[in-house]
């Protein structure tokens, strides 16, 4: 599915330059499901922000789906990105002045459906989140974790190969975090890769493998023996 071989990144701060990613190596086969652990400033996001492609690294290879994406154009890279890659966020990322079914329609507009299809394939994807009743409100009227879920359905409308979350339970209570990893770990059961990073151990050994790092280096990668979010359910 993946495979990123030496990637390094450095931000430029006023004239000095602060390295964070050190040589990464990398590979995720279809169908798993990967934590990436590590203190805060280690890199986590760094990093899915080069998977994701919203980012790009400064050495390094990256290889998405038997592609090099160095080589691909800004333009053929925002297709591929749209077609292959699922985001979750921490803070959800939903248009405010949108309602729930519009915002899981939008990555759609972008694959050139029409309105009527778009809102048809949203409400579907809405329905699998368990939301089909609430398409018609503003996020501002939904909970946290019924945000998370219109978030989710946005990330799987276009169908995407690979899901990447950045602290998706990150602003969930507990037990809102663990319905929402139910829902993954159900995503995950289906076929759906996943890799998200996480700062919460419990969270982390609810995924199949965990890959840790520290200062810019992978120190850790294992596989676990995956915990079942419903049961906290
Ligand atoms: N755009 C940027 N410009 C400059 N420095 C940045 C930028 N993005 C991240 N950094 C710095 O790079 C380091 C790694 O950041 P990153 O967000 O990848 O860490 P993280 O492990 O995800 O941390 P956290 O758990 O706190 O989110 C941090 O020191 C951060 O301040």
């Amino acid at each position: 599915m993946l495979k990123i071989n030496q990637i390094h990144k450095s931000y430029k701060i006023g004239d000095s330059s602060l390295h964070v990613l050190k040589g990464i190596d990398l590979s995720v086969e279809e169908g798993e499901m990967v934590a990436i652990m590590g203190s805060s400033g280690s890199g986590k996001s760094t990093l899915l922000n080069i998977i994701g492609m919203l980012d790009e690294a400064d050495e390094g290879e990256y290889i998405l789906d038997g592609l090099a994406i160095k080589d691909l154009t800004e333009k053929k890279a925002a297709v591929y990105r749209n077609k292959f890659l699922g985001f979750i966020f921490q803070s959800f990322n939903l248009i405010n002045y949108k309602n729930a079914l519009e915002n899981v329609a939008l990555p759609l507009y972008y694959q050139g459906l029409k309105r009527k299809e778009r809102l048809e394939k949203a409400s579907f994807h809405l329905e699998k989140v368990g939301l089909s009743a609430w398409g018609h409100h503003l996020p501002k009227e939904l909970s946290g974790g019924q945000k998370q879920r219109v978030a989710i359905a946005r990330a799987l409308a276009a169908n995407p190969k690979l899901l990447l979350a950045d602290e998706p339970t990150g602003a969930l209570d507990t037990k809102t975090s663990h319905e929402i990893m139910a829902f993954i770990q159900h995503l995950n059961d289906e076929g759906k890769t996943i890799l998200m990073v996480t700062h919460e151990e419990d969270i982390a050994n609810m995924c199949k493998r965990i890959v840790r790092l520290r200062d810019g280096v992978i120190i850790e990668d294992a596989k676990v023996n995956q915990v079942r979010a419903e049961q906290y359910v």
